[in-house]
């Protein structure tokens, strides 16, 4: 056992079971990006930024995602195909297995921590195979002072090997990698996958755990930031949906882009960084992201402009799902610590392939639980393995890949939360418009920005609105510097009839998704569902 870096003297990697390793900890930055590079894992781009390769998975792996079912878990997860159960005595076998694997070699342990308000914080210690996924552990959570370093004794830990490979038949696994919860080891256990997105969405269920049942504060898959006025807006999300891009907005503050808590004082951030995508990223269309893109910064799956180290952003010979994680202090305005009030705003974006939902849209309290728990979207492509083209997906709560309790669980907690402080709520389609997925162009980021900026200003307090018919949702028929003709989705298809036709199948897949819901929904809520004339 040796031991190189900064770290609690009492810490041992013994009582985690690891023999013989060489750790390194908490290395600085730019040591891990040394290492990185002399292990010939990484290159530098122009801008300073760490390019790497995550290797066989370039997203998250749903299907090979699991949580041990024990005497915590048995009655309280809601166990369905995305929270998948897995045998504690065949965790403690793989456990073993990758701590066996890891004997002899190096290893970089990264102490850190999660949520910006105090109260709730969470301490963890990633142990890594890899040093960028240190580094990458250091860039999205929050990062400890050196003394808070030498005192961690953190509660949980994330044993991250990527080039561990289980065998399926002996380990209980789905396949050869893996990202395993264990809530009474208080473990997350990964291998097989590089995929840096597994370490912090491992976390982020079990915040999303933690918080709800023994915190009474609601945690929610979406950004958050603040205006001048000290007025909170957030924006709920599925992955590609917008979320980081929106959220990023010159005359705002930014709390965080991913992963945020709603207690009764406010909204605080899980993280200490954001993990952008940055397929097509443009410094015109995207400044405060781009610039973020340096020193410090770790590009994943990024291929150059030929003969040059300049990202070619476009390019998608890797992936589509080609992504940048930074601290947060790489975007000039971010707010620290990530903290801010109670919301005032809240945005629900969804990537609708069908080209149907209005692009903005103000919901009433019963549509707004309506649509939370419906988390109508598409899964865009590239951020699971598999997904190559737009797919439509009802994700309850706009997260549900990440969500251990029931939906209704946080859907009753919003609810209470949205009335007792009177939160404007929006339906913003940032997908398809004048047609499906195929036919029509994705919604205009411009546009979007423009919709998101009218409606925290107050711009759309004063306009007419009209009502979509189907689904009953209330569209401004105006908006500062948006065209009117885009506002009605309706008008932007060429045939009208292909439209209606098309959102009724739409009212249809809601109606039928949410069959598992209506015993729980009050009459508010169900009054809200689309009206379908026909139900498959
Ligand atoms: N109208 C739009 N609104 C938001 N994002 C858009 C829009 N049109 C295209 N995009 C692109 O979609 C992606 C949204 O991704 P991102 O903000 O990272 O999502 P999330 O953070 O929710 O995972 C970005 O690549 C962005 O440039
Ligand atoms: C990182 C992910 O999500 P998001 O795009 O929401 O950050 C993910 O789903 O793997
Ligand atoms: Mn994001």
């Amino acid at each position: 056992m040796k031991n190189v870096g900064l770290k609690n003297p009492n810490a041992d990697l013994t009582t985690l079971g690891l023999k013989n390793v060489t750790a390194y900890w908490n290395l600085p930055v730019p040591e891990l990006v040394e290492r990185t590079i002399a292990m010939g894992e990484g290159v530098l781009a122009d801008s300073g930024a760490l390019v790497i390769r995550t290797g066989e998975f370039t997203g998250r792996s749903p299907k090979d995602r699991f949580i041990v079912k024990d005497a915590i878990t048995t009655n309280t997860v809601d166990w369905n195909d995305i929270n998948m159960p897995f045998d504690s005595d065949k965790f403690d076998a793989l456990y073993n297995k990758v701590t066996a694997y890891l004997e002899d070699k190096d290893v970089y342990v990264r102490d850190a921590y999660a949520c910006a308000d105090e109260n709730y914080r969470l301490t963890l210690r990633l142990v890594a195979q890899k040093p960028w996924s240190a580094m990458f552990a250091c860039n999205m959570f929050m990062r400890p002072s050196k003394e808070e370093i030498k005192n961690a004794d953190p509660e949980w830990t994330i044993l991250c090997a990527p080039e561990f490979m289980a065998v399926a038949d002996e380990d209980g696994t789905r396949q050869h990698n893996f990202a395993i919860i264990n809530f009474t080891r208080k473990v997350i256990l990964i291998g097989g996958t590089g995929y840096t997105g597994e370490i912090k969405k491992g976390i982020f269920s079990v915040l999303n755990y933690v918080l709800p049942h023994n915190r009474n504060v609601l945690s929610m898959h979406c950004s958050s930031n603040v205006g001048e006025s000290g007025d909170t807006a957030v924006f709920f999300g599925l992955s590609g949906t917008g979320k980081t891009t929106l959220s990023a907005d010159p005359k705002r503050n930014l709390i965080g882009d991913d992963e945020h808590g709603w207690s009764n004082e406010g909204v605080f951030n899980f993280e200490g960084g954001c993990y952008a995508k940055t397929i097509d990223l443009s410094a015109e269309k995207e400044p405060e992201i781009y610039n973020a893109i340096k020193f410090g910064a770790i590009l994943e799956n990024i291929k150059f402009h030929e003969g040059t180290r300049t990202p070619d952003y476009e390019n998608i010979d890797i992936t589509q799902n080609t992504r940048v994680s930074y601290p947060i202090h790489h975007i000039d305005n971010a707010l620290e610590p990530s903290k801010g009030g109670i919301p005032k705003n809240i945005f629900f974006l969804t990537c609708d392939a069908f080209g149907v939902l209005p692009p903005i849209s103000k919901l009433t309290p019963g549509q707004a639980m309506y649509h939370f728990i419906s988390g109508y979207t598409a899964k865009v492509a590239g951020t699971e393995a598999g997904i190559t083209e737009p797919v439509t997906v009802f994700s309850a709560c706009f997260g549900a890949p990440f969500l251990p309790l029931h939906p209704t669980q946080y859907a009753e907690m919003l609810g209470t939360k949205m009335k007792e402080h009177n939160v404007n709520v929006w339906l913003i389609n940032t997908g398809w418009s004048g047609g499906s997925y195929g036919v029509g162009n994705r919604m205009k980021l411009k546009y979007t920005r423009s919709m998101i900026t009218a409606a925290l200003n107050g711009a759309l307090d004063n306009v007419e609105f009209s009502t979509l018919p189907v689904f009953g949702l209330n569209m401004p028929n105006t908006c500062p510097n948006v065209p009117d003709e885009v506002l009605n989705p309706r008008n932007t298809w060429e045939d009208q009839a292909a439209y209606d036709s098309k959102a009724q199948e739409l009212a249809v897949g809601f109606v039928n998704n949410f069959e598992q819901y209506k015993a729980q929904a009050n009459e508010e809520i169900m009054a809200a569902a689309p009206k379908a004339t026909a139900t498959a």
